[in-house]
């Protein structure tokens, strides 16, 4: 299903309504959160929901997509950082658990399997959020991932460095590798929200709705999800067939 919204601001006020029904109508749920520059005003609507409804945000837990290999928690560019920034930070009382991949664990391999395997012990994501990368990728899970897979370590795609180079002051520290859900993790999840805005996603937002099921867009597994909400703002919609969705 597709919303399709004027402004950046109704995608977000949408989105962080979304979530915050999903926590009024399951306290202990379980959240997929995602990063990047569309997540900021969704994360700045959310904060400001909970501020003016109160809710119990003891008993939530949340696993984030992804994290930069090599960068700690502390580092300004690592989603670790982000998340805190932008949303638990800004939250009146502490969310219950959070999880993020840890960039400097040691045995990465052991601590993405333990990643996936907490989600399932937890009973799995109720809300997965998404963003979009211009490759298509979910997660950092880059094209031709198999659609099969767990969290897993990543070597980012060129065009994922150029992208998000553009957060790094220093483009020498863009990591070359992640830590990402799989795309199984993900289709796990019981619901799905697809979150894409600006005239820079219109072209992947186009190839994702004419394209089949296909690994090289890794996006279009979601068309085999039965609760998928893709929300746009019109500039990310612009090249979407006319009176399509
Ligand atoms: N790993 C994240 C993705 O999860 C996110 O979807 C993408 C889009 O970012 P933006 O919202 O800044 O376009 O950025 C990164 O690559």
């Amino acid at each position: 299903m597709y919303k399709i919204f004027n402004t950046v601001e109704e995608v977000s006020a949408y989105t962080s309504q979304c979530i915050l029904k999903t926590i009024q109508e399951k306290p202990n749920a379980v959240l997929g959160l995602a990063t990047g520059s569309t997540m900021k005003p969704v994360y700045a609507h959310l904060v400001q929901k909970l501020q003016n409804n109160p809710v119990d945000v003891s008993q939530l837990t949340t696993f984030n997509l992804d994290e930069y290999l090599g960068l700690s928690g502390e580092h300004a560019q690592s989603y670790n950082y982000f998340m805190c920034e932008h949303l638990f930070n800004r939250l009146g009382s502490p969310i219950g658990r959070y999880n993020l991949p840890n960039g400097l664990a040691e045995d990465i391999e052991a601590a993405c399997q333990a990643y996936s395997d907490i989600i399932k012990q937890v009973g799995g994501l109720d809300l997965q959020l998404l963003g979009i990368g211009s490759n298509g990728h979910i997660g950092f899970n880059e094209p031709y991932t198999s659609f099969s897979s767990r969290t897993h370590l990543i070597e980012l795609t060129e065009q994922t460095r150029l992208d998000n180079s553009r957060f790094f002051t220093d483009k020498s520290q863009m990591p070359t590798h992640a830590i990402t859900l799989g795309i199984q993790d993900i289709l796990e999840a019981k619901e799905i929200l697809l979150v894409a805005t600006g005239s820079n996603k219109a072209e992947i937002m186009a190839e994702l709705y004419a394209s089949d099921v296909n690994e090289a867009l890794p996006a279009s597994v979601l068309k085999q999800h039965s609760k998928v909400t893709i929300v746009l703002d019109k500039e990310a919609a612009a090249l979407l067939p006319a009176n399509s969705v």
